[in-house]
C-alpha cells in the first residue's frame, strides 16, 4: 500500500477488503472448535512478543521468538485433523452440500419412527470439529445415509445398535461408537448414559448430537454441552436445516 501517496485508491480499498474476506472466512472455518482458544492463546503470546520487541528486553524477546518457530510447527502437528477438515471443506463440491441436506431429511424420518417405536438411538452430526477420533472407537462404515439404514442400525439385536452413529456430510462414518459422558457435574446427573454421551460430545466438539431415548420416546437434541427440552418434529427438522445446513454451509 502506498501511503506516501495520501489517499487511498481502488486497488488499496481491493486489498484491504480481500484480507479482512480472508480473516473472517479463516474465523468462520475454525469457530466452533477447539483451534478458537488456541488462537486467542497465540494472540496473547503475540501481544507479549510485540512488547518485549517494543521494550526492547532482549533476552525475552529471543527467547519467544524461538517458541514461537517451534510453535508453529506444534500447532501444525495438533490442528492437522482441523487444517484437513477446513481445506476439505474449501473444496467441497456443491453436490455433496446438497447430499448433506437430503441426509439431514433422512435423519429427522429416521428419528421420528424410532421415536415412535421407542427404540433408543444415538447420532453425532459431524459439523467443523473432526470427528474421526470417536469414529475410531466404532465401526467403520462409510455408506450413504438413508432412513432404513439408520433405522436398521439402531434396531434391538442389530449388531451394532449399542453406541452411537457418526454423520459426515451425507455419509454415515461409523457405528456403535463411544462417546465421552458428561462429567458429573451435577445437572445432568440424572440423566442415564445414552443422553449424557450427547451432552459429553457436544461438550468437547460442535457436532449436533441426537438422542431418541428407549424409555420415553422422546427425541433431544445436544449442542454445546447442553441438552434441549423433548422436540417434535417439525421443531428437529427446523434445527437441523438452521444447525447443520444453514450455519454449517
Ligand atoms: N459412552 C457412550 N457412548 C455411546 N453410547 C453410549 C455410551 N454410554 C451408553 N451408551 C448407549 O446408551 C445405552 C444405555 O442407555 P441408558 O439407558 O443408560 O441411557 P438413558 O440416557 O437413560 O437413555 P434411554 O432414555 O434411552 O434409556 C447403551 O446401551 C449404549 O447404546
Amino acid at each position: 500500500m502506498n501511503w506516501s501517496a495520501g489517499a487511498l485508491g481502488a486497488k488499496d480499498l481491493i486489498d484491504i477488503l480481500l484480507v479482512a474476506t480472508l480473516i473472517y472466512q479463516g474465523y468462520q472455518l475454525i469457530s466452533g472448535t477447539r483451534a478458537v482458544n488456541v488462537l486467542r492463546g497465540v494472540v496473547i503470546f503475540l501481544g507479549f512478543w510485540l512488547l518485549s520487541n517494543l521494550l526492547d528486553l532482549t533476552t525475552l524477546n529471543y527467547l519467544l521468538g524461538r517458541a514461537a518457530t517451534v510453535g508453529l510447527f506444534a500447532l501444525i502437528v495438533v490442528f492437522q485433523p482441523e487444517l484437513r477438515a477446513a481445506l476439505e471443506r474449501l473444496g467441497r463440491p456443491r453436490s455433496r452440500e446438497r447430499e448433506g441436506g437430503a441426509a439431514l431429511q433422512d435423519i429427522a424420518r429416521a428419528m421420528e419412527r424410532m421415536a415412535e417405536r421407542k427404540t433408543g438411538a444415538l447420532i453425532a452430526i459431524e459439523r467443523r470439529t473432526p470427528l474421526g477420533e470417536y469414529a475410531q472407537t466404532g465401526v467403520p462404515l462409510d455408506a450413504r445415509v438413508s432412513t432404513p439404514f439408520i433405522e436398521a442400525l439402531f434396531a434391538r439385536n442389530a449388531p451394532l445398535h449399542d453406541g452411537g452413529v457418526i454423520v459426515q456430510g451425507g455419509r454415515v462414518l461409523a457405528a456403535a461408537c463411544l462417546f465421552p459422558l458428561q462429567g458429573s457435574d451435577g445437572t445432568y446427573r440424572r440423566y442415564g448414559t445414552r443422553h449424557r454421551a450427547a451432552i459429553g460430545l457436544s461438550e468437547l466438539t460442535d457436532a449436533v448430537v441426537l438422542v431418541v431415548s428407549e424409555e420415553r420416546g422422546s427425541m433431544r437434541l445436544a449442542l454445546q454441552g447442553r441438552l434441549s427440552p423433548d422436540l417434535n418434529a417439525t421443531e428437529l427438522r427446523e434445527r437441523l436445516r438452521e444447525l447443520v445446513f444453514e450455519e454449517n454451509a
